[in-house]
């Protein structure tokens, strides 16, 4: 069966392809993207720029090298957003995700900008943030002191943390009122993050995706639909504690958050009901999981490194005033730079395959033949990131300082190795992420809020393992933590 589809199914002449039995048996043993991308498409890709990879049913094409990437992202209206939904529909990623701003294309997604990008983009009030990093803080002390000699798991604080963040900044929900609900979001999110099939399933889809329209034929079929069936549940329950929460007044109604703005399009008959709900449940998973993941891989690299966290401890205490803003945040170089170093080694989307070619194209310079319409092209931003080629013989090691000593190289360089395709945590061009600034904020507010408070290094026990799912980022990470030690610094008080 697998020769006759490899026949039936025509991999792009101009590139070397993975065989298909290696990627079904790194399926059948479920190691992660990363480690798969390390043993099997790195010497491979490095060489080439490119190769064949069967997923989904279908020979696709992946790149890594930054001209290709470029392209992709800079010719959208060629290699067109197709999203779960186009490519396997009977997906329980399709099931979940659906219709939605990310996944849509042309006037469908427009009007989908125009309903969500002013409820991210508009100015956030940092004190509820600052609140949530400093509950952090303090849950990772209090965990530490019930249990000295062991190492704090940092997974469900951080989710936690992410959580509320996401609450007040675009469900218009006070943290408080959402608290209840932290063990069953954080489980659900957690079950999420670690996969939606099983290793069969996994391999099994990957050879013939129509098979997951019958998952109930299979062993723990409703697996994947149970995760993302309880996971709905909970995001709509969240969303309507927003009606609730204003008729009881708890705080005072914004109207431009998004939850208000897609509810007010979905009443005008803007946007349907399932629109309403698609979006909600990719904006929810995708604000709450990347944020999430990044900040356990800084936590992870800065309890690795003690001099780094030093440094930047140092940084923060000195140079950042107390009641501090977003550009103050802006104008730490330490910090930028080890927030771009973490999203460069620690790409939270490794990789995306969510895009099809709406006409024949050449794909880079030095090909012979164009790719066929209706050909699946994806990226892989862990790839790009450590390619030596591109980032030099120390790409896959942390080095913040790689990216300069003063802001301005530093967001000189953010922005110019986006724009060349070497480097795209948020992706690039016109459909870059609608938060990346957002996202950023809230990554250097946490580590500032953490930095003030705790000291933190690895636990000897703990040897990293990454999630499983479709992330990067560490898995279950263990650290020690202590409150800090106030030394003689000019540092400002914490209350002013
Ligand atoms: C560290 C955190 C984040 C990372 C690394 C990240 C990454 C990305 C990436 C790679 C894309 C492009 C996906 C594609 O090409 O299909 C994207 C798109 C998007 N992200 Fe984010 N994201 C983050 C946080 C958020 C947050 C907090 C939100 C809002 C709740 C958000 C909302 C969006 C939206 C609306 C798009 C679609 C933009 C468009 O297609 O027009 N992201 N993000």
């Amino acid at each position: 069966i697998l020769y006759a589809l490899t026949i039936l199914e025509t991999p792009a002449p101009d590139y070397p392809t993975i065989p298909i039995w290696q990627t079904l048996y790194d399926h059948a043993r479920g190691i992660t993207r990363a480690e798969s991308y390390n043993t099997r498409i790195r010497p491979i890709i490095e060489r080439h720029g490119a190769v064949n990879l069967w997923h989904a049913g279908r020979w696709v094409v992946l790149a890594t090298r930054p001209d290709l990437v470029a392209q992709i992202f800079r010719q959208d209206d060629i290699f067109i957003k197709g999203g779960n939904i186009k490519k396997i529909p009977h997906s329980t990623f399709a099931r979940i995700f659906g219709v939605n701003i990310i996944d849509s294309h042309g006037a469908l997604h427009t009007s989908f900008t125009e309903i969500i990008k002013p409820g991210i983009q508009r100015r956030f009030d940092l004190e509820p943030a600052k609140a949530s990093s400093a509950q952090l803080a303090e849950s990772l002390l209090r965990e530490q002191a019930q249990h000295p000699a062991k190492g704090v798991g940092i997974d469900h604080g951080i989710m936690e943390w992410a959580v509320r963040v996401f609450a007040d900044s675009f469900l218009d929900l006070d943290a408080e009122r959402v608290q209840v609900y932290f063990p069953r979001v954080v489980e659900a999110m957690d079950r999420f993050k670690d996969g939606v099939a099983t290793r069969l399933q996994t391999l099994l889809y990957n050879i013939f995706p129509s098979l997951e329209r019958l998952h109930w034929l299979l062993p723990s079929g409703h697996y994947g639909v149970r995760i993302a069936d309880r996971l709905e549940d909970l995001i709509m329950e969240l969303a309507e504690l927003t009606d609730e929460d204003h008729a009881n007044a708890t705080r005072s109604r914004d109207n431009e958050q998004v939850i208000h703005r897609l509810r007010k399009a979905y009443r005008a008959g803007s946007i349907t009901k399932y629109h309403y709900r698609c979006n909600l449940k990719q904006l929810f998973i995708a604000g709450v999981e990347n944020i999430d993941i990044v900040l356990n891989s800084a936590l992870w690299e800065l309890g690795k490194n003690v001099a780094l966290q030093r440094r930047l401890r140092h940084e923060v205490l000195t140079k950042l005033p107390g009641n501090y803003t977003e550009s103050d945040l802006d104008e730490l170089p330490l910090l930028t730079a080890t927030v771009y170093e973490t999203l460069r080694l620690y790409p939270p989307l490794i990789n995306l395959i969510n895009r099809y070619t709406s006409e024949p194209v050449q794909f880079g310079s030095d090909t012979t033949h164009p790719l066929p319409k209706d050909t699946w092209v994806g990226w892989h931003s862990y790839g790009t990131h450590t390619d030596p080629c591109v980032w030099g013989t120390s790409a896959r090691e942390f080095d913040p300082d790689r990216w300069g000593w003063d802001t301005v190289t530093i967001h000189n360089m953010f922005r110019g190795m986006q724009v060349k395709g070497k480097f795209f945590p948020f992706a690039t061009h016109g459909r870059r992420c609608l938060a990346s600034k957002f996202a950023l904020t809230q990554m250097k507010l946490a580590l500032c809020e953490l930095l003030r408070r705790v000291e933190w290094e690895r636990d000897e026990d703990y040897n990293l393992s990454l999630v499983t799912g479709v992330l990067l980022g560490p898995r279950n990470c263990k650290l020690f933590f202590r409150e800090r030690v106030k030394k003689e610094l000019n540092e400002p008080s914490l209350d002013c």
